[in-house]
């Protein structure tokens, strides 16, 4: 398997941030931006200020319109953009090659993760998952981060992991495709409410004990949806459960203290809030607990906030008069 070359799908913060690190790391990399005036700002003053402000990129990425074939694909649009993403692709420079999928979604309708879009829009690709606490700033600065990066043979995934890492990027190679994606996705539900819980002024102990909760609710949702609840305690899962959970930085967060303070999600949304991936896996994940017979209070609950069919006072009361029970 060649890995010299590398094309990124997405000009935003993340697919910028993944190029900086695959340029860090001696890949050649091209940033593909359907955006014209982002591909000559990058090329030519090797920023790109729309996604990450003033942070200079390296000299070995180059950015197109159009993508040309590379040794690995790295998809880093916005999990409901992905299948148009891919569909707007050559499905030659996804036959046989390994695509690196980086979205932390549920697609909407579907209930799709993110390997099940690539595999239903290219069979023949190699799909990976790199997911972990990382935020794009931090990544593209060269603060150092680690990441789980998932795939189905070990051989395979362990080589694509040494071509990404560099010397302030370290991706720990991985299988549980499946956990990986789930941990991913729920997260960012979960920092809606962590940030509803501080907008809320409902204080730092019940942040902490939401956490916990959301850990053992995200573990059952893994081992229902065919994962491995053990992938929890690594990056993808307590790393990235913490970091969004707990930081004003996360868009999630960010959308979460808005409605703790009382906002609607269209008041939030019309004043111009950054993407915040659970507004939209908020209901999937819902509807999978559902479909699937999970006991998952908090995402029902960050749910009915969402939908408008609760205040966070009520959910609030709601969660703390469930049935005593023991902790397992
Ligand atoms: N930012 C972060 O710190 C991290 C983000 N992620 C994940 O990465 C994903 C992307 O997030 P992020 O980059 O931050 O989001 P941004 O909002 O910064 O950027 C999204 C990018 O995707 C592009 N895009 C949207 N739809 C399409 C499409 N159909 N075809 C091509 N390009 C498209 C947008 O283009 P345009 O501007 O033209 O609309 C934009 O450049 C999310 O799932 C997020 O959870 C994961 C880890 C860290
Ligand atoms: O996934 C992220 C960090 O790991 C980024 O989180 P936000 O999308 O909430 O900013």
């Amino acid at each position: 398997m060649r890995l010299d070359s590398v094309s990124v799908i997405g000009g935003g913060a993340w697919g910028t941030a993944l190029a900086q690190a695959c340029a860090m790391a001696g890949r050649a990399v091209s940033l593909v931006t359907r955006d014209a005036a982002q591909v000559d700002e990058i090329n030519s003053n090797h920023t790109n200020s729309r996604a990450l402000g003033t942070q200079p990129l390296h000299g070995a990425i180059s950015a197109t319109t159009v993508a040309a074939p590379a040794d690995i694909v790295i998809l880093a649009v916005p999990a409901q953009s992905s299948r148009a993403a891919l569909a707007a692709l050559d499905p030659d420079l996804l036959a046989s090659k390994p695509v690196v999928l980086s979205a932390k979604g549920l697609e909407t309708g579907t209930l799709d993760r993110q390997s099940e879009i690539l595999l239903d829009m290219a069979p023949d690709a190699i799909p990976f998952v790199l997911s972990g606490p990382s935020f794009a700033a931090d990544v593209a600065a060269g603060r150092p981060t680690a990441v789980t990066l998932a795939g189905d043979d070990a051989s395979q995934t362990s080589l694509l992991a040494a071509a990404l890492a560099g010397p302030s990027f370290r991706p720990y190679a991985a299988d549980d495709r499946i956990g990986v994606e789930i941990a991913g996705a729920l997260k960012n539900v979960y920092a809606l409410a962590c940030g509803a819980v501080e907008g809320a002024g409902l204080g730092a102990s019940a942040r902490s004990a939401l956490i916990a909760r959301a850990f053992a609710e995200m573990a059952r949702m893994v081992s229902a949806m065919g994962g491995s609840a053990a992938t929890l305690t690594g990056l993808a899962g307590l790393g990235d459960l913490t970091l969004t959970c707990t930081s004003v930085q996360s868009r999630n967060y960010q959308f979460g203290m808005a409605l703790g303070r009382g906002q609607s999600v269209e008041a939030i949304i019309s004043g111009g809030a950054k993407l915040a991936e659970g507004v939209a896996t908020t209901p999937v994940a819902d509807a999978l607990a559902k479909s699937l017979d999970v006991e998952a209070p908090l995402i029902a609950a960050v749910q009915a906030v969402l939908s408008g069919q609760a205040d966070i006072t009520t959910v609030v009361a709601g969660l703390m008069s469930r049935p005593l029970k023991r902790e397992d």
